[in-house]
């Protein structure tokens, strides 16, 4: 079986150079017979078991046998795959047959294939006005409903589009699914036609479960969704939180429409679970725009998308237009770039944090995905590798969302052959051996106790320290962090804690020689030619004297002790304690040591504190090193307490209440956030009608739609600014107006 690498590999050209199109050369001929097997064997595996390559994959298949067959049409016969609707077998279910049949849709994955279906379209409807009607790609399973009087007598798979599967009893169980028509203009007879889909935030939760049960667990929420589909105990399938939208309408009788966008409101009416988010637009800019919508806020929607459909909205005139074998000439697909490819799981590993967690990732045969190179993936805890099911061995199915951390959903467990292994954790800490432990009884997560000493642990603390978010050092990164807390030269190293951090001297920086440490592993990173782990000298040139970046990274170290007390706190990397806990403390106490000093109740008892984080705080003060740590940065002349009188800050944001969601370019999410408390706003983590502002940045999801639907004001980074430099007023007027699509 062919795998993705198999699929990846036949892309060479071998139609190059070909004749006359009566004469197909006998390299075209194999590889379009080749090709012909693979593109029918996926489809079997994928409509009638579960899929073992991704669907990307499968699209570069299909899509390679239709350059080979405009480039030799003889091998355009009609029953190549490209000419038909896939999804014909014999299976367990009854095969009944459609009304009206259901078709596939052509696709277009660039401007160019878009630019030419408009144009065709264009040219048929010549002097006729006409609209387009955006709509999300569902990434699920087509089904059919059949209404008569009102009732819900049928529901079947697509099939081959004339002919598909009966699993009338196996729909009935979706709570979306009315048995009953509503309203007052339900029609004779109705096809339905829409997506099954099983939702992305519940998949999770489905593989636990079937792994507990000994059972296969799913590599994809669309796999799911077909896999508790196609049951043949419907009882099953009503335990799967199976979802479904509407998107078209097959045989009528009993009623007429003009547009399809106006059928979408009928149906709404009768009850049918609709896409919200369908648009009527004019032109070909405006769907140029929604796509470019959605390409940022796929995941603002509940269900999976891999693409928008664009139809024609004018009912007479896709008759007009009418289909192909296997596509309506009236209708397109645009693929966005795939986000999900299958790879490898080579091995998992664990990596330790700054806070002692212990926390397996997955290493997984480099892949190219959403634009970029993955080769590890997290996997949280070891409860999370359980409940996805998967083992070392196995081809996966990884997901990596535009610039959040690469993911692995699960396993295409039909593809095991035995040899794939169960992951254990470690019981010792892989860096300093010390066994590992949860910290309290009820944590999931499994820490190394060492904390003063763990090479790991202090390496990852004294990264952050120097970091963004804490005292912001120049030229001190992860290299840094590595040379002075675990060097290879001298033996002792500059910072067993970090304590001395203020009085290092560039004198004890110059000899030290170090490994250069990946940041995502804690493992050397290697020279490429050699092999051989990298040793560098990183504070000192070729001669032995102190480098520019050195001289200034000990520069900023020493201007770094008037940081505001906030940084300070945040960096000593006590648990729970991040910027927006460091900022509200230092607000409330002013000092380091008026921190120290309060009782337990009454840090609990200041506005973003809370018992947890004053639980936390009183068992850090309470451990010898770590009050030596404050005393030894105090003798260095680090400013421990907030400068100047209580309240003597400005508060032009106070009685502002601000949401900030999604990625804003210029701030992390803390720094947004302590941008707008230091200025006396209360930043919140949920909208509501007392929100003044939501900040959005890309890819916000839920809060920006819940911001749209109670018409807050939404400021994007631009907006933020001006809040932050000029007010709330000026922050109101330079608010976004709601754009989102409505719906038709
Ligand atoms: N991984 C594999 O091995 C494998 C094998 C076969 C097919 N596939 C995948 O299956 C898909 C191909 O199947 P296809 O022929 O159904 O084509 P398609 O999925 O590209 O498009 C047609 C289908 O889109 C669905 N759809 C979703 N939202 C819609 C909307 N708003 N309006 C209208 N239709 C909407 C309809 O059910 C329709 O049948 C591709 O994504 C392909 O990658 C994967
Ligand atoms: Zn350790």
């Amino acid at each position: 079986m062919a795998g993705e690498r198999g699929a990846r590999a036949g892309h060479q050209d071998l139609t190059a150079g070909a004749g006359p199109a009566s004469a197909v050369p006998a390299e075209a001929r194999e590889r379009h017979k080749w090709l012909a097997e693979q593109v029918e064997e996926h489809r079997f595996r994928y409509y009638v078991k579960t899929a073992v390559i991704s669907d990307a994959a499968f699209d570069e298949l299909l899509r390679e046998l239709t350059r080979l067959e405009e480039q030799h049409p003889e091998l355009r016969t009609p029953d190549s795959p490209t000419q038909q609707v896939a999804g014909r077998y014999e299976t367990e279910f009854t095969a009944v047959e459609h009304r009206e049949r259901m078709l596939s849709l052509d696709n277009a994955f660039d401007d160019a294939e878009l630019d030419a279906w408009a144009e065709r379209v264009a040219e048929e409807l010549r002097g006729i006005p006409y609209h387009f009607l955006c709509e999300l790609k569902v990434d699920g399973l087509a089904v059919n409903l059949t209404y008569e009087h009102g009732r819900l007598t049928r529901a079947a798979t697509r099939g081959d589009g004339r002919t598909g599967e009966d699993i009338t009893p196996n729909v009935r169980t979706i709570e979306e699914v009315p048995d009953r028509l509503t309203g007052e203009r339900v029609p004779d007879l109705v096809e339905i036609r829409g997506e099954v889909f099983f939702p992305m935030e519940r998949f999770e939760e489905l593989n636990a479960r079937l792994v507990e049960a000994g059972e296969k667990p799913f590599a994809n929420p669309r796999n799911a969704a077909a896999g508790s589909l196609r049951q043949k105990d419907p009882k099953v399938t009503a335990s799967r939180p199976l979802q479904m939208v509407v998107h078209g309408i097959g045989a009528r009788e009993g009623f007429s429409i003009d547009r399809l966008s106006q059928a979408y409101g009928l149906l709404k009416e009768w009850g049918l679970p609709t896409a919200r988010a369908a648009k009527v637009v004019e032109s070909l800019d405006g769907v140029r725009e929604f796509i470019a919508y959605y390409g940022e806020h796929r995941h603002a929607v509940e269900h999976e998308i891999d693409g928008v459909v664009v139809k024609l909205d004018e009912i007479p005139l896709q008759g007009r237009l009418g289909s192909t074998s296997r596509a309506p000439r009236w209708a397109l697909a645009w693929k966005y770039p795939p986000e999900e490819v299958n790879t490898r799981l080579l091995d998992i590993r664990v990596g330790v944090g700054r806070t002692g967690r212990v926390t397996p990732y997955a290493v997984v045969e480099p892949v190219t995905v959403a634009g970029s190179e993955v080769e590890f993936a997290t996997l949280h805890n070891q409860e999370v590798v359980k409940a996805k099911g998967v083992l070392i061995g196995d081809t996966v199915a990884l997901r990596k969302a535009g610039d959040v951390i690469p993911e692995i959903l699960g396993p295409v467990a039909d593809l095991r052959d035995g040899s794939e292994r169960e992951f254990v954790m470690p019981s010792e800490c892989p860096e300093c051996g010390t066994p590992l432990r949860p910290m309290k009884e009820e944590d999931v997560d499994l820490r190394c106790p060492n904390a003063r000493s763990c090479p790991a642990q202090l390496r990852e603390r004294i990264f952050y320290l120097a970091g963004r978010r804490s005292l912001d050092i120049d030229h001190f990164g992860y290299v840094a962090a590595t040379a002075l807390t675990q060097p290879l030269e001298p033996a002792e190293p500059p910072l067993r804690d970090e304590g001395r951090l203020f009085d290092l001297t560039v004198e004890e920086l110059l000899p030290i020689k170090s490994y250069v440490l990946d940041q995502d592993t804690g493992l050397p990173k290697r020279d490429p030619e050699t092999g051989e782990p990298k040793v560098v000298t990183f504070f000192a040139n070729q001669q032995g004297e102190p480098k520019k970046n050195t001289l200034a990274m000990l520069e900023s170290i020493r201007a770094a002790r008037e940081r505001p007390l906030a940084r300070i706190i945040t960096g000593l990397s006590i648990r729970h304690v991040g910027p927006v806990a460091a900022e509200a403390l230092a607000r409330e106490f002013r000092s380091l040591d008026a921190i120290a000093a309060a009782g337990e109740e009454e840090l609990a008892a200041t506005e973003g504190v809370g018992p947890t984080i004053a639980a936390s705080l009183k068992a850090w003060f309470s451990v010898d090193w770590h009050r030596e740590i404050v005393e030894r940065w105090r003798a260095a002349g680090v400013r421990l307490a907030e400068e100047g009188e209580a309240e003597a800050a400005p508060r032009p944001l106070a009685g502002v209440t601000a949401v900030v969601t999604g990625t804003l370019e210029g701030w992390t999410r803390d720094g947004a956030k302590e941008a707008l408390q230091s200025r006396g706003a209360k930043v919140t983590g949920s909208v509501s009608k007392k929100t003044d502002f939501v900040v959005v940045g890309d890819s916000p999801g839920s809060k920006y739609e819940k911001a749209v639907a109670l018409k807050v004001p939404i400021l994007d980074e631009a907006g933020f600014t001006v809040l932050l430099e000029h007010g709330a007023e000026a922050a109101r007027e330079a608010a976004l107006p709601p754009e989102e699509p409505a719906p038709a």
